[in-house]
């Protein structure tokens, strides 16, 4: 009789839990959805996605819930977050997942994590730069910012949010003005520049993909993204027309999948797939596995500008190390140039945003 009481009061306890809620006020069922799972968590890292229920948001959280490092999972965006974390918590992966909707939420999504990822913001459409995204990401990216700098602060931010080139210089603005700086933590994401480049590299030559590293430089924008083919490795040499057919398609990867979306878009799942082999490197280097190399774009002294994208060493204080270029051919050397030309205009640009509201 006693056994079967208690039986009932579980039960009970969990029809409670389970309970739907679309509240955009409190969003109590998915919070307890999440509550009544942890007790079953795996040990590992805590990871936030802001932005969640977007075209990279959706598919970076499914991928996020089957990586192994991971033991919560916070899903937050301003729309959809509920039926994104139902879904995906349905997953029998260890991760225990927790939805977070608007404003009013942010400071519970944030609370404890280890990693902070966001994709949050607007999506180019054919024919727009991504600078033409600054109006609208540039605020989202310092709302978010703000957040982090109250609830997390000493969170690896993996920044996706464009133009790259300019929001990863307003975060780092928004956590100085908040006194919570700190340049190894921040990480600009561009591995979907290395992964397209690895990509492109080996159907050039004729190998599998994964056999290929390609170092991608500079920034995350057109002429910004600069491919160091004499670096590739397996050390490979290239005619001038693959050089400048391959350097100008790793460039405008981007814009090729906008024009291909006609519209409704920018890459979202390739882009999903970069952002979780970025932020599962990340993980790996807050572990303290050691030889961690990721292309990134961060606080740097390679070059005379304040950001810039070179490979660095993830480690479990964040980018621990960051590498210099190395030896550069004459056609990288003019295409370095060009690159910082357009990259200090858009770091200064962020720069601004925030120092002129002060
Ligand atoms: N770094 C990179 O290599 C790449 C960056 N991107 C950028 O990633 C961003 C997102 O792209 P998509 O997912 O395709 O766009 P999307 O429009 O499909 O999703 C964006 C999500 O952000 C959410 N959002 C808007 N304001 C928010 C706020 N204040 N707080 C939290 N969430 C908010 C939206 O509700 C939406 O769910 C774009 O800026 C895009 O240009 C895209 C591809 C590659
Ligand atoms: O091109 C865009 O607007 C999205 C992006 O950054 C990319 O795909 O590399």
């Amino acid at each position: 009789m006693e056994a079967h009481v208690g039986a009932n009061q579980r039960i009970a306890r969990l029809v409670a839990h389970l309970r739907p809620s679309n509240s955009q006020e409190g969003g109590d069922g998915v919070l307890e959805r999440g509550e009544c799972r942890a007790k079953g968590g795996a040990p590992g890292f805590k990871v936030a996605i802001l932005g969640a229920a977007g075209g990279i948001g959706q598919p970076l959280a499914l991928l996020m819930k089957i990586n192994p490092l991971v033991s919560v999972l916070h899903l937050y965006d301003v729309v959809n977050t509920p039926g994104v974390t139902a879904d995906v918590s349905h997953m029998d992966t260890g991760a225990v997942v927790r939805g977070f909707l608007g404003q009013a939420q942010l400071e519970s999504a944030l609370t404890g994590m280890d990693l902070v990822i966001i994709p949050a913001g607007v999506p180019r459409k054919p024919g727009m730069t991504r600078d033409d995204l600054f109006k609208i990401n540039a605020g989202i990216v310092k709302t978010l910012c703000e957040g982090i700098a109250k609830a997390c602060p000493n969170a690896i931010v993996n920044l996706i949010s464009n133009p790259v080139n300019s929001t990863v210089a307003i975060a780092a603005e928004v956590f100085k003005k908040a006194g919570t700086y700190d340049p190894k933590k921040l990480l600009g994401v561009t591995t979907l520049d290395v992964a397209r480049a690895n990509t492109f590299v080996a159907e050039v030559l004729g190998v599998d993909p994964r056999e290929v590293d390609v170092p991608v430089v500079g920034g995350h924008a057109g002429v910004t993204i600069l491919p160091l083919l004499s670096q590739v490795k397996p050390p490979s040499s290239f005619t001038a027309e693959e050089t400048a057919y391959l350097t100008d398609r790793i460039q405008n990867g981007g814009t090729e999948v906008v024009e291909a979306k006609a519209g409704t878009g920018s890459a979202t799942l390739s882009m999903a797939y970069a952002a979780a082999k970025f932020a599962n490197s990340c993980l790996r280097g807050l572990k303290g596995e050691a030889g961690v190399v990721e292309c990134s774009f961060v606080d740097s002294q390679v070059t005379e500008l304040p950001f810039f994208a070179t490979k660095v060493r993830l480690g479990r204080a964040g980018a621990e190390e960051v590498y210099q270029l190395g030896p550069l051919n004459e056609y990288e050397r003019i295409g370095l140039e060009k690159a910082k030309k357009e990259l200090a205009g858009s770091i200064q640009k962020g720069i601004d945003f925030i120092r002129n509201q002060a």
